[in-house]
């Protein structure tokens, strides 16, 4: 028999972010926020510019003070952790460098402020890939060395849990491929990463989890798959009657859209040869938007979602008349967006929608990941 198992820590690794406030005069960035971020996953903290990300990662990390609610790392406030930068490493700007100052020199000031071995700058240098950038001025780095010099100064004091702002801002095709597989192989040794971006297509691919906001609201949680919902095409015919059967009668889910067929299924091969088989003509046949897309287009293409500090006849940017409604979003194909709820100070009304993504903003966020306790 082996000894009593040692306790774990429930905490360890977890970013958890509740009723999460913020207001700049009556401007209302982040407002009533709640959030879950876990250990061993990547999580992609979306929402399009104006959002209020940038806003909500500088309460987590002690660099504003929120006006209510919550922001913890591992159960504490950032102000409260005993050397922070051994739990949790950040990059919120990658422009925050002295330029006059080499990139080795920039993570050897952060290295000693921390009290960590300066031998860590060089390995960390040489794992972000600029190692032979160390000794040049980081006034002269591209915004793409820039971006990994901050990755580096990130991971410096060897944290469980890491905090990226737009790390894919200004990566060409083949750094995004890179973060991608280095963002991957951090996960993969249990560290928990929280990374935000304004392009959903940047980090669809990288991320596990997402959170999308919008107007400081959050409007979506889950895992990617979740909020992908079931992949469908569209297809137009001559005979709409005769292949909705024909599809129907191989199992595939048919309904009638726009003139044409939308059909629960990914592969289009498929559909086309089944209508070649039976000679019907196909007019149209193409992969339909996932409804993460759709959920994300919505909010990226309608004024209501965007920055409402790019200014408008309203004025609703501080000090305007803000905290408008989020507005309805489009029907969501029956799959889970949560709709932001009027505050409810108990934090109770909450519910967990069938596919375990949470409805209701004010609700403690579980996933179906979470409550199948994987
Ligand atoms: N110190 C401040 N004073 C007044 N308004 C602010 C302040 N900081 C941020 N804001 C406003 O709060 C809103 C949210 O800003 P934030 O930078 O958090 O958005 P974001 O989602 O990170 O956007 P982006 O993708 O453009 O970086 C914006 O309208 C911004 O102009």
């Amino acid at each position: 028999m082996g000894g009593p198992t040692p306790a774990v820590d429930p905490t360890r690794g977890r970013i958890e972010v509740r009723g999460l406030t913020k207001r700049f005069g009556r401007f209302t960035a982040v407002d009533h926020l709640d959030l879950d971020v876990v250990p061993g996953r990547i999580t992609g903290f979306l929402g399009p510019n104006g959002a209020g990300k940038t806003t909500t990662l500088r309460m987590l990390l002690g660099l504003i003070r929120p006006t209510a609610g919550t922001a913890t790392i591992e159960g504490r406030r950032y102000h409260d952790i005993p050397n922070p930068l051994t739990v949790v490493g950040s990059a919120l700007e990658a422009t925050n460098f002295h330029p006059g100052r080499s990139g080795r020199n920039h993570l050897r000031v952060l290295a000693d402020a921390a009290g960590i071995d300066r031998r860590r700058v060089d390995e960390m240098l040489e794992l972000v890939g600029i190692p032979a950038a160390a000794s040049k001025r980081a006034g002269g780095y591209s915004m793409g060395m820039r971006q990994r010099l901050g990755l580096a100064g990130a991971l410096l004091g060897d944290p469980r849990v890491i905090i990226l702002d737009e790390p894919a801002n200004g990566l060409d095709p083949d750094g995004i491929r890179w973060l991608r597989g280095f963002l991957r192989h951090l996960a993969s040794e249990g560290r928990t990463l929280l990374i935000s971006s304004h392009l959903l297509s940047e980090v669809e691919q990288t991320v596990d989890d997402v959170v999308i906001i919008a107007n400081g609201k959050r409007v979506a949680q889950g895992t990617v798959d979740e909020l992908r919902g079931d992949p469908t095409a569209f297809v137009r015919t001559s005979d709409p009657d005769r292949l909705a059967s024909t599809l129907a009668g191989r199992g595939l889910s048919v309904a009638r859209r726009d003139g044409g067929l939308r059909v629960t299924t990914n592969d289009l091969a498929m559909v086309g040869d089944l209508a070649h088989a039976a000679d019907i003509a196909i007019h149209e046949l193409r992969s339909e938007k996932t409804h993460l897309e759709e959920l994300y287009f919505t909010l990226t293409d309608q004024d209501q979602y965007r920055n409402r500090n790019l200014g408008d006849a309203e004025g609703t940017g501080p000090g305007g008349p803000v905290d408008r409604e989020l507005g309805q979003l489009p029907p969501p194909t029956g799959r889970p967006v949560e709709r932001p709820q009027p505050p409810d100070p108990d934090g109770a009304s909450g519910e967990t929608g069938r596919d375990g993504t949470t409805v209701g903003d004010s609700a403690p966020t579980r996933t179906a990941r979470q409550e199948n306790g994987s």
